[in-house]
């Protein structure tokens, strides 16, 4: 991992606990002291969730259907249910004006005098559950706007996150000043800085895509992935690498070490003209991270952070992770027609290398 200004003054990994860093960052500005405090609710309910995860099947609340949907429309399984209530109860004690989750149609009023909103996906990476895969949970903390609040642009989220729950249970988290990992010391129970002020390599030579997509997927991005594919003797004249673990967490935890982007297009299946994940609680805090780092997230054409909601639940696609890939992946959509597959559109991608 690249560390902005690695000196032998500036450890990469010093230890510190999350509650020291959130300590110095807030100081005594009421806001930032409300941030802190819907951050470490999210952190007490990750360390209650990476318990239960770590049980694996030995838990009985897990990958089982409800026979209950989302308002994505996604069937919910018993740990997406499980984990947003453990979320809602720990943001309870916190001073947090509403929840927008994933597993709930509403946003869910705790205390409209608080200052500070959290939106969150409980369990990031469903079908992963049952297969001892790692999952996680994604969050960013808005400014409280009333009926408007998660209707503002990820521009206005304040500090931004996610836990995987991996082989080591890690919170990446960003307040606006550079994206830092903290890993939980199963025995003290504190979150311990591991990863300090991350990077992203600028370039990239690996991306992550479902690519059983992709007779699906709209034109621009069917180019890049080819010209990807071409390899050594295509137009990028170097080879490239590609990984999908299905949790979008766990592929962007890898991008945050070691480069590449993430890609989830908008495609051509009922329901997926805007992709698979939402804007608010997914795309919006992947964002921040990811430009906090060095790296970039658009839709293919605009920059994610500036898009503005227009409702708690709205889809968005994604590109996300080293700068330059994501630069180079918006020239295709630029220079490409937002529909239609043609073999000629194909030979451009020769003209963007
Ligand atoms: O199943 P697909 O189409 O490959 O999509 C996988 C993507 O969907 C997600 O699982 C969506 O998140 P949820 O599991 O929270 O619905 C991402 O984590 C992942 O990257
Ligand atoms: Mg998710
Ligand atoms: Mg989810």
């Amino acid at each position: 991992m690249m560390m902005r200004n690695a000196s032998p003054e500036t450890p990469v990994a010093d230890h510190k606990t999350l509650d020291a860093f959130l300590d110095g960052w807030a100081g005594t500005d009421p806001t930032r002291v409300a941030v802190s405090r819907a951050v470490l609710g999210v952190c007490e309910a990750g360390r209650a969730i990476a318990a239960i995860v770590g049980r694996g099947a030995l838990e009985d609340a897990m990958g089982a259907q409800t026979h209950l949907t989302n308002a994505g429309g996604d069937a919910q399984k018993a740990l997406d249910v499980r984990t947003h209530d453990i979320v809602v109860e720990a943001l309870r004690k916190q001073p947090v004006s509403r929840v927008g989750s994933e597993e709930a149609a509403e946003e869910v009023v705790l205390d409209e005098s608080a200052p500070v909103a959290v939106a969150i996906d409980p369990l990031d990476g469903s079908s992963n559950i049952e297969n001892n895969v790692s999952i996680g949970t994604l969050f960013g903390v808005l400014p409280e706007a009333g009926a408007d609040t998660f209707t503002q642009p990820g521009s206005a989220q304040i500090a931004a996150g996610f836990v995987v729950y991996g082989p080591a249970t890690a919170l990446v988290l960003t307040v606006g000043e550079g994206t830092h990992a903290f890993m939980l010391d199963h025995v003290s129970g504190a979150f311990l800085r591991t990863h300090q002020d991350i990077q992203i390599p600028k370039s990239a030579t690996e991306y992550a895509i479902n690519a059983s997509n992709q007779r699906h997927w709209d034109e621009p991005m069917r180019a890049y992935v080819a010209d990807c594919l071409a390899g050594a003797e295509g137009p990028r004249e170097k080879n490239f690498n590609m990984r999908w673990v299905g949790s979008l967490v766990a592929d962007i935890f890898r991008i945050l070490v070691r480069g590449g982007v993430y890609l989830y297009p908008g495609d051509g299946r009922e329901g997926y003209a805007q992709g698979r994940l939402r804007l608010v609680y997914e795309c919006n805090p992947i964002a921040m991270i990811c430009e906090q780092a060095g790296g970039a997230a658009t839709d293919g054409r605009t920059r994610i952070l500036d898009i503005k909601p227009a409702k708690l639940h709205v889809r968005s696609p994604l590109v996300a992770g080293s700068a330059e890939e994501v630069e180079r992946i918006a020239r295709y959509y630029a220079d490409r027609p937002s529909k239609g597959a043609s073999p000629l559109f194909a030979k451009r991608g020769l003209f963007l290398a």
